[in-house]
C-alpha cells in the first residue's frame, strides 16, 4: 500500500456557500467561490431524526457523524431536547441534524410543525426492530401525516434499526411487517400517496452508512449528473466500481449505474477508515488535516483486486474497485480521473452560481456546462479510452 501525503493546502479558507451541497472544492481561488461563511442555520436544509426513546437515535448521528464506536453509544444520555447538529463546517453535505427526544408531544401547543418541518429535506422515522413496535407504528403515523400536511415534499425514511439482534429470516419478515402496517394505516386516512421508504440498519455493521447514503442522496440533485460521470469514467478506465465518499461521514453521494454489491462498500469504507489512521499518525505534523489535495492511495490485495482512493475535493474522494491488469494502465486511470475531477467540479460550480442567482442559471457558465442540469456530463470527449482511443 502506498499513501501519499500532499503539501497544506495553501488556500487557506475554505468557501462556505449557502446551497446544498455547499463547499465541493478547496475555497475561491480554485473553484471561483467567495468565502460566505454566513449561510444561516435557518436556511440549511435539514435531516430530521424521530422515534420512541431509546430507538437509537442519537447512536446513529454520533456514529455516522462523529466516529463514535458503536459501543460507546451504550453510555448515551437521553436526549432531553432538540439536538441541532450541525455539519456545514465538517462534512460535504451542507445540512444539519435534528436529533428529537423520544418523548417529544405533538400536541403540545408550543411545538411548532411549521417551522420544523417546512425547510426539512428528510425525515428518518427510526423504528427499534428488537422491541414491540406497535407504539412505534402508530408514532411514525402520527408524526409522518402531520409533517406531510405541513410540506409533502419531504422523503420519508424509516429506518428499522438494530436488525444485528435478528436472524435472516427474523428480518425480512419485520421489514415485510412493518411496511404493510404503516402502509395500512396511512391508506385508512387516505394518505396512500404519501411514500415510506424502508431500510434495515443497524451501527454495528455498515447499514447504517449504506442507509444514510441513500437518503442524502436522494436530497442531491446533482445525482443523475454525477452517476453519468462515474459511469464515463468507469467504463474507460478498467474500473468495475468506483464510489464518490464523503470522507468524513463514509456516506457515499453517488456511484456508477451498476448494483452495489455490500462487500466493495464495506472495503471501500475500510479503505478510507485506513487512509484517515495512516494520515492522522504519520502524515505531515504541520499540516493537521487527515485528508488534502494530494491524498491518494493504493492497496493491492491477494486475491488481484486493486483498491484506489482519490481526492475530488476538499470533503470527496473516489475509491474504485478494480483489477489488477486493469491497474497496469495506471496512467490512462489517472487521466481519466483528472477530466472526471475537473467535471465534478463544474457541476458544483454551476449549482452554487445558479443557488447564488437566486435559482436562474449563470449564462456565463452555460455554454461551457450547458450539461450539468441533464444526466450528460461534461468532458466526454476529453476521455481517454482504456482500449486506447480518445472519446
Ligand atoms: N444492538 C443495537 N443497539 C443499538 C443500536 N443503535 C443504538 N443502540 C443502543 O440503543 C440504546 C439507545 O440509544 P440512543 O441513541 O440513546 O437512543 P435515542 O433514540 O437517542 O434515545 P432518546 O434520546 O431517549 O430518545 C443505546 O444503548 C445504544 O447503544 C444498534 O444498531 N444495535
Amino acid at each position: 500500500m502506498s499513501i501519499q501525503y500532499g503539501e497544506p493546502d495553501m488556500a487557506g479558507s475554505y468557501g462556505v456557500v449557502d446551497s446544498f451541497p455547499k463547499d465541493f472544492g478547496y475555497g475561491g481561488d480554485e473553484a471561483g467561490i467567495d468565502d460566505d461563511s454566513s449561510a444561516s442555520a435557518d436556511t440549511q436544509p435539514r435531516i430530521l431524526l424521530m422515534g420512541l426513546r431509546r430507538s437509537g437515535k442519537s447512536s446513529i448521528q454520533k456514529v455516522v457523524f462523529h466516529k463514535m464506536s458503536p459501543n460507546e453509544t451504550l453510555f448515551l444520555e437521553s436526549t432531553n431536547k432538540i439536538h441541532k447538529d450541525d455539519l456545514s463546517g465538517s462534512s460535504f453535505v451542507n445540512f444539519q441534524i435534528w436529533d428529537f427526544p423520544g418523548q417529544v408531544d405533538f400536541f403540545d401547543p408550543t411545538f411548532d410543525d411549521e417551522m420544523i418541518f417546512t425547510g426539512t429535506g428528510a425525515l428518518i422515522f427510526v423504528i427499534d426492530a428488537q422491541d414491540d413496535y406497535v407504539e412505534a407504528l402508530g408514532r411514525l403515523h402520527g408524526t409522518v401525516s402531520r409533517a406531510y400536511r405541513v410540506n409533502p415534499h419531504i422523503n420519508f425514511e424509516v429506518f428499522i434499526h438494530k436488525v444485528d439482534g435478528l436472524s435472516d429470516d427474523h428480518k425480512i419478515e419485520t421489514q415485510r411487517d412493518v411496511y404493510q402496517r404503516a402502509n395500512d394505516d396511512l391508506a385508512d386516512v387516505g394518505l396512500e400517496k404519501l411514500h415510506l421508504s424502508f431500510y434495515l440498519t443497524s451501527i454495528y455493521d455498515h447499514s447504517i452508512f449504506e442507509a444514510f447514503s441513500k437518503v442524502v442522496q436522494k436530497l442531491l440533485p446533482q445525482l443523475p449528473t454525477l452517476e453519468n460521470l462515474l459511469n464515463i469514467f468507469i467504463s474507460h478506465s478498467g474500473i468495475e466500481k468506483a464510489f464518490l465518499f464523503d470522507m468524513v461521514s463514509k456516506i457515499y453521494i453517488a456511484t456508477d449505474s451498476s448494483a452495489v454489491d455490500m462487500q466493495s462498500y464495506e472495503l471501500c469504507c475500510d479503505m478510507i477508515d485506513v487512509v484517515i489512521d495512516i494520515s492522522c499518525i504519520y502524515g505531515p505534523i504541520e499540516d493537521g488535516g487527515a485528508y488534502d489535495k494530494e491524498s491518494l492511495a493504493i492497496i493491492k490485495l491477494n486475491n488481484t483486486t486493486v483498491l484506489y482512493l482519490k481526492e475530488v475535493t476538499r470533503f470527496l474522494a473516489v475509491v474504485c474497485v478494480l483489477r489488477e491488469e486493469s491497474f497496469e494502465r495506471k496512467g490512462l486511470i489517472d487521466y481519466n480521473f483528472h477530466c472526471f475531477r475537473k467535471a465534478v467540479h463544474e457541476v458544483f460550480e454551476v449549482g452554487c452560481r445558479t443557488q447564488r442567482n437566486g435559482g436562474r442559471p449563470d449564462d456565463s457558465l452555460t455554454s461551457s456546462t450547458s450539461t450539468s442540469s441533464s444526466t450528460h456530463a461534461p468532458n466526454h470527449r476529453n476521455y481517454a479510452s482504456h482500449n486506447g482511443s480518445m472519446m
